[in-house]
Formats: structure tokens, sequence, C-alpha cells
């Protein structure tokens, strides 16, 4: 039986590709609020973990529970609830960074969509860009892009896989702050990371992805990220 306030729960997953493991199994949970770091050496299997626990890929093995059922991509209840910011340029060629933004903010049936996807461009730093296609975009400004359609978007669990991949050092501490704001106000969130600093910043715990699976505090999330 899940605790109160759990979003999230990984029970005994396995998960890799043709039938073979790429680590260890997996058992843990998120509660609202809670903000898990997800560390390990480039290849351990931290975004094959994340994209499985997010509904991209099935599991070998084991269980994952979001709110207690079991996840369905297409499902209305997983949609509105989950959001996910992967290393991964999916857009509308044709569509401006605006025309995006205020299609998830519509999507998602905000209440002043148009207020709100101002607010994004600015703090992601690319209202100036707000009228170009993303094939204009540098490769920084479409990662902002990305975070800014996923941070629009209400949701109790957010999925973020490096998501301080090509941000320079400003806009890193700015995500920070942003991931500390979205966990104040109860949204689970789990960060694949490879920046000690924004993870001793905002996580609350830790898993390390490896042969054998293992949580830690984030302290040694930190040095682990650092080879110490
Ligand atoms: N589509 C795929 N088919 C088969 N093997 C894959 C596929 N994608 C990744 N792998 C392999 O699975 C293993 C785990 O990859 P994954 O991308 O999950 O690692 P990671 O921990 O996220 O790495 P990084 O820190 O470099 O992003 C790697 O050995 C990788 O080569």
């Amino acid at each position: 039986m899940a605790a109160v306030g759990e979003v999230l729960e990984a029970d005994r997953l396995l998960v890799g590709y043709a039938g073979t493991p790429v680590c260890g199994e997996v058992s843990f949970s998120v509660a609202a609020g809670e903000v898990l770091a997800v560390v390990g050496f480039n290849g351990a299997g931290k975004s094959t973990v994340v994209r499985t626990l997010a509904g991209r890929q099935d599991p070998l093995a084991g269980d994952v529970r979001v709110h207690r059922l079991p996840v369905a991509l297409d499902a209305v209840m997983f949609r509105r609830q989950v959001a996910a910011v992967f290393d991964e340029d999916v857009f509308f060629p044709s569509l401006t960074v605006r025309e995006h933004l205020l299609l998830v903010a519509r999507g998602h049936s905000l209440d002043d969509p148009e207020n709100a996807v101002e607010a994004e461009l600015e703090f992601f730093g690319i209202a100036d860009r707000a009228h170009v296609v993303p094939d204009a975009l540098s490769s920084g400004q479409r990662r902002r892009l990305l975070l800014a359609a996923g941070f629009i978007r209400p949701s109790s669990l957010v999925f973020l896989d490096e998501p301080e991949q090509r941000l320079d050092p400003v806009m890193r501490d700015a995500l920070s702050g942003r991931i500390l704001e979205r966990a104040g106000a109860g949204t689970a969130i789990v960060l694949v990371t490879h920046d000690p600093r924004l993870l001793v910043r905002t996580a609350t715990s830790c898993l390390v992805i490896d042969e054998v699976v293992t949580t830690v505090d984030t302290e040694r999330g930190a040095q682990i990220i650092a080879g110490t």
C-alpha cells in the first residue's frame, strides 16, 4: 500500500533493450514535493530508467505506478499529470517559439495562456526569439524552449533528463530555482543530472544507477558525479 502523498513508485523495475537489462533492479518512491536525483556514469542506464518510468518504453520486469495507477501514456490522467523534458528536439518546423508554447498552454487549458507564454519566454530568456521557428534557434535556445514547454503546463510529476545540458551557468541557477519552486508547490520531480551543484541545490534524495542500484544522500550523490 502506498503512503499518502506518494506520486511515483517503482517496484523491482528492470529496464533495458531486447530483453537485456542495462542496470540492476530499481525500487523507490517519490512523494509530492520531493526531488529525486538520478546519477551514474555515462551509459549506466539513467535515461533508460527514466524513459521507462515515463512510459516511453516498456519495462523488462517489475512495476511502475503513478498516483497508484499503472503507467499508461495514452490515458488522460497520465497526460494531464506527467510532464517530461528529454534530450530530444521535437518541434513543429513551421511554428514559432511563441506558437509552440501557446499550443502547450492551450492544450492544457491554462486560464490565461497568452500571459503564461510571455512569462515563460521571459523566464527562459527567449522573448527576443519568440517570433522565429525552431530551426533559427541555437541549441541552448532550443533547450530553453523545451524546458519552457515542460514548465508552462500544470503537472504533479515532472521528469527532467539532464536539463542542464547546453545551459549557461546563469540559466542553470534559474533552473534550480524553478525546480525548487515547483517542488515547493507539491510537484514530484525526477531529475537525471551530471551537475553536482544542481543536485545539491534541488534534490531531496539520490538514486545511483549501476549494476546494483542504490539510494544515497544528496552530498554523496554530488561526490559520485564529481568522481570523488
Ligand atoms: N535504443 C537503444 N537500443 C539498445 N541499446 C541502447 C539504446 N539506447 C541506449 N542503449 C544502451 O543502453 C545503455 C544505457 O544507456 P542510457 O542512455 O540509459 O545511459 P545513461 O546513463 O543515460 O548515459 P548518459 O549519462 O551517457 O546519458 C547504454 O549501454 C546504451 O548504449
